[in-house]
């Protein structure tokens, strides 16, 4: 028997059905429940009688209206903020650069993470380095009951702690001036509190291969030292550039112009992190991002891992931020299924100049493999304590979004800061701006096309998703529609950054909140069957129920349904739909 929800009462189904108030709480109509039995139909919507036996009562046209209807039933839709950004700011206005947040302290209690849901926050994470399991689960949870308690749809990243070789610690709890000249020991040596000239080096191996003469680079460039002696396993060392030691400091070995790049022994995923993934895995995380990955293989060795779990799929991010990981970008970018390019520690292991063009390449290339891409730290660092940014962060942001990035996020900004929601403003307000003026532009129109796909049904699927997009921007139709079950053709289609909105309509969870992270994929779930046109009319039925699309609005719909779903072959198309 098809259950009740409050789709079917407000399309005027006429039936009585067993439990049906349970059902109808479960799909928040919002009616006690106590077993008793509803009558429902256009007048008397929701009425509740006492103790009668039901049985499902359906007259032929309503038959037909619930048969078509019952594929909607476990459909959720948009979420509330991109539908509330869309019938405020109509389809071209709809931000499509996405915001991950950092979790932290500032940020955890259920109310503030609502908060930031509000604000735009399409993804939340948690960045494994700090804080204890009990408290990033009970983050977990809470943006779970969101999702399901308030209509969001917020992915969950977690980002591995990783073999952070090089963070020192002076001891104090907050920054020490370092003046010039003067000599400092750095050493493994484990001591509570703080000793005069004296870091503590969070690996033992610190100093392994460092010679009398080495550089050692503070956070980037905050301060900088020279070797003088090696005393065992410690450095001692004159600072030869003075500035500021931040507590957990990160630091780098330069000889001759260079890092000194090391073997050392520690592997990208340490137990440490294997034991945090699983956690993630058992808490239904959307994303692990990897931290210090320097070639494709922890991804690939994850990715295998993960292929074993009987779990939804879990999308595998790599950070770059090593020189190591530039040097095997191509590699690791296609065994990903997204990169974030982390500045932070990027801008400790590479010039702090090089840093603009890196990341517009790695941009480029992600875009070029089909990745998507997020831009990391320090977006609007001066935010952590004062409530505007600068003017250069906000140029810094902007030029992020003019690059076509996937996402822009957060760190300490949402984690400790005091202006978190506020932050998260300026980049939905920046992120708007620069759409425009892109729009404006034409400036998608200048993006570079690369051939990604080699065999004839990739490229099939390409092509299609290249036209489709193309026509969309000329003919000028208000959304995309695309059903896609693990998510390919959205992201074909979001990478030519096409002007309207990208709705993916999508039965698959993983994919639903996977695709998130893309630029301009606004995913809706929905039951898909082998019949595409059925899937088609569903789909648009769905939004126009919402009062998504309106009559008179155009739309282009792509459709992908896979060989072993389509009894016979696959297929695409695209269809021009004016919605009557
Ligand atoms: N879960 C957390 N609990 C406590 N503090 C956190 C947490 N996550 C982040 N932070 C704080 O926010 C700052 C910025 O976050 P992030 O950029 O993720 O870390 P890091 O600075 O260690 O690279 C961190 O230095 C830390 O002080
Ligand atoms: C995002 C980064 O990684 P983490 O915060 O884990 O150091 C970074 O280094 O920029
Ligand atoms: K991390
Ligand atoms: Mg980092």
């Amino acid at each position: 028997m098809a259950e009740v929800n409050a789709m079917m009462i407000r399309a005027g189904c006429n039936f009585v059905a067993k439990n049906p108030v349970l059902d109808l709480k479960r799909s928040g109509f919002g009616m006690p429940v106590f077993g008793r039995t509803v009558w429902c139909n256009r007048r008397t919507t929701g009425r509740v009688g006492n103790g009668v036996k039901a049985v499902m009562q359906v007259d032929l046209e309503d038959a037909e209206r619930l048969r078509r209807l019952e594929g909607l039933e476990a459909t959720l839709g948009l979420d509330i903020v991109a539908e509330r950004e869309l019938k405020e700011k109509g389809f071209l206005g709809m931000r499509k650069t996405k915001l991950v947040c950092t979790i932290g302290p500032a940020c955890s209690a259920i109310e503030d993470l609502e908060k930031l849901a509000l604000e735009g926050m399409n993804i939340a994470r948690l960045n494994m380095c700090h804080n204890s399991r009990e408290w990033h689960c009970d983050v977990i949870r809470k943006i779970k009951k969101l999702n399901e308690g308030k209509g969001f749809c917020i992915s969950v990243m977690i980002d591995t702690e990783g073999s952070q070789i090089h963070v020192v610690d002076h001891g104090a709890p907050s920054s020490i001036k370092v003046e010039d000249g003067s000599i400092w020991l750095f050493t493994a040596e484990k001591f509570e509190g703080s000793r005069p000239f004296t870091v503590q080096a969070s690996y033992e191996g610190f100093s392994e291969g460092i010679q009398v003469g080495d550089s050692i680079v503070i956070d980037g460039g905050m301060a900088t030292f020279e070797v003088i002696e090696k005393i065992g396993n410690d450095l001692s060392c004159r600072c030869t550039d003075p500035g500021l030691f931040l507590p957990r400091a990160k630091c780098s070995f330069w000889r001759d112009g260079r890092v000194v790049v090391r073997n050392h022994e520690s592997p990208t995923l340490s137990r440490k992190d294997w034991s945090d993934i699983e956690f993630g895995i058992a808490e239904g995380v959307d994303f692990i991002a990897l931290s210090f990955v320097n070639s494709a293989d922890p991804v690939k060795h994850l990715k295998n891992f993960l292929s074993t779990k009987p779990a939804k799929s879990v999308r595998v991010l790599a950070k770059i931020e090593s020189l190591e990981s530039l040097q095997n970008l191509e590699e690791i970018i296609e065994a990903s299924e997204g990169i974030m390019v982390a500045r932070g520690d990027l801008g400790v292991e590479i010039p702090l100049e090089q840093i603009p063009a890196v990341q517009e390449e790695i941009t480029s290339v992600c875009r070029e493999l089909n990745k998507p891409v997020i831009i990391a730290s320090q977006l609007l660092e001066s935010m952590v304590e004062y409530p505007t940014p600068t003017r250069a962060e906000v140029a810094d942001v902007s030029e992020a979004v003019r690059q076509y990035a996937d996402a822009l996020m957060l760190s300490g900004e949402s984690a400790i800061g005091s202006y978190g929601q506020k932050a998260l403003s300026v980049l939905q307000m920046a992120s708007c701006r620069m759409e425009l003026w892109s729009r404006e532009e034409n400036r998608e129109n200048f993006l570079p096309h690369y051939q990604l796909g080699v065999s004839l049904h990739d490229r099939i699927a390409e092509e299609i998703c290249n036209s489709a997009a193309e026509l969309a921007n000329r003919l000028s139709v208000d959304a995309i529609f695309v059903l896609t079950t693990q998510g390919h053709m959205a992201s074909l289609l979001s990478r030519n950054r096409p002007r309207p909105p990208i709705f993916a309509l999508t039965d698959d969870d993983s994919t639903r909140m996977a695709l998130n992270l893309q630029w301009g994929v606004f995913p809706l779930r929905i039951e898909l069957s082998e019949d595409i046109e059925a899937n088609i009319w569903r789909g648009i039925e769905l939004v126009k129920s919402k009062g998504l699309v309106k009559q008179g609005d155009s739309v282009l719909v792509v459709s992908e349904i896979s060989p072993a779903r389509a009894a016979s072959m696959a297929s695409q198309s695209i269809q021009l739909k004016t919605i009557v």
